[in-house]
Parts: C-alpha cells; sequence; structure tokens
C-alpha cells in the first residue's frame, strides 16, 4: 500500500510507494496516476526531469513558474539523498511565506508532492544525487521565478551553510521583494 503523508503545510504530500523484495533486490511501481487519484492528488504529469548533483552541500532553488505555466511536481532520489523544501508563496493562503521540509534518499523512495504555488529547492546530502521529477506543466524560462535559498526571512533550516548555487541561483531575489503571482483559492 502506498503511504501518502501530508506535511505540516498540508497541500504538500510525503509519498513512498511500497517496495516487493526478494533476493535479487526489489520492484516498486514509483509512479500510479491511480494511487494519487484515489488520496484526491488529481494530476496530469506531461514532463519528466533529472537533475545530477555531484557533491553534498549543492542547493538548487528555491523555483517556481508563474501562471500559466505554473507546475506541480512529484519529486524522488534514485542515487543518494536530499533535503527537499517547499514554500508556500499563495497571496492569501494561512501559510503564505511558511516552508515545509523532507529528506528523501534512494534507499527508501520517499517522494514529494509540490503543488502549484509553492516554491521548490532541494539541497544534496550525499555525492552523486540523481533526482527525477515529473511536472504537470511544459517548461517555461520566461515565466520562472524564484527566491534566494538562504532568505533570512523565509529562515529555511538547509542542513548547509555554505551551499554551492548556480550564478542564476545566487541573484535571486529576497522573499520581501516578491510580487508572487500566486493567489491562495
Ligand atoms: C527546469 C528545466 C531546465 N532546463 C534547462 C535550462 C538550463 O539550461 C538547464 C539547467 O536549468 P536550471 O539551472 O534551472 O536547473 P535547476 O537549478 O536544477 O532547476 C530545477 O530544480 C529546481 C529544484 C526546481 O524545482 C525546478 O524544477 C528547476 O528549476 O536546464 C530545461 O531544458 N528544462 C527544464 O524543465
Amino acid at each position: 500500500m502506498t503511504s501518502i503523508t501530508r506535511l505540516d503545510i498540508p497541500e504538500v504530500v510525503l509519498i513512498t510507494p511500497p517496495r516487493f523484495a526478494d533476493p535479487r533486490g526489489y520492484f516498486s511501481e514509483t509512479y500510479k496516476k491511480s494511487a494519487l487519484d484515489a488520496a484526491g492528488l488529481n494530476h496530469v504529469f506531461i514532463q519528466d526531469n533529472e537533475s545530477l548533483s555531484t557533491v553534498p552541500g549543492i542547493i538548487r532553488g528555491l523555483h517556481f513558474q508563474a501562471p500559466p505555466f505554473s507546475q506541480a511536481k512529484l519529486v524522488r532520489v534514485v542515487s543518494g539523498a536530499i533535503y527537499d523544501v517547499a514554500v508556500d508563496i499563495r497571496k492569501g493562503s494561512p501559510t503564505y511565506g511558511k516552508w515545509v521540509g523532507a529528506t528523501l534518499t534512494a534507499e527508501k523512495g520517499e517522494q514529494i508532492l509540490i503543488p502549484h504555488g509553492f516554491a521548490h529547492a532541494f539541497c544534496t546530502l550525499t555525492p552523486d544525487v540523481r533526482v527525477l521529477y515529473k511536472v504537470d506543466g511544459a517548461y517555461s524560462k520566461a515565466s520562472e521565478g524564484g527566491i534566494i535559498w538562504n532568505d533570512p526571512d523565509l529562515a529555511i533550516d538547509w542542513p548547509v551553510s555554505n551551499a554551492l548555487v548556480s550564478e542564476k541561483d545566487e541573484i535571486l531575489p529576497r522573499f520581501k521583494d516578491l510580487d508572487s503571482p500566486f493567489i491562495y483559492a
């Protein structure tokens, strides 16, 4: 049975599919639409993404795409481990500006579902981290937005203090300067 746990921001969900082990290893249905639909997590994913991060302490994000190109993401790790974070950026939300995090590992196969209206980032905890994630909206570079990973107002409890980030991510704006395109509905 797939384990589905709503985090402290209940729209963000931790999903752990079962693994069927035998002396050869294991088998797992890593994505099953009907299982997510049964939990009211109705998404039609249209694109699979993969990233490789070679060392611990890399932070990718905080990123989002603005409507009409916003994305929900179903994130999992197939090599190594990450600390994954979602930030509620929906104006009017009771959890606006709040964040939740979860550790995702290749060893246990945990997945996190990040809905529309959230900024997303992760920090690598091991070398050679491969992250796979499904999105329900196509990539739109022109619609990309972000928040600096170590924003003091968000105060995300990252497991690193001196992260390795891309040149693009180094200059992302502060949360206080974000005019979020998302409205809490
Ligand atoms: C996201 C994306 C990127 N790209 C190209 C654009 C760049 O030439 C290259 C690297 O992109 P970027 O530096 O934005 O990749 P990440 O820093 O891993 O960002 C991603 O990781 C964080 C955690 C997210 O939540 C987003 O899904 C996504 O922004 O891949 C594509 O061609 N298609 C895509 O869907």
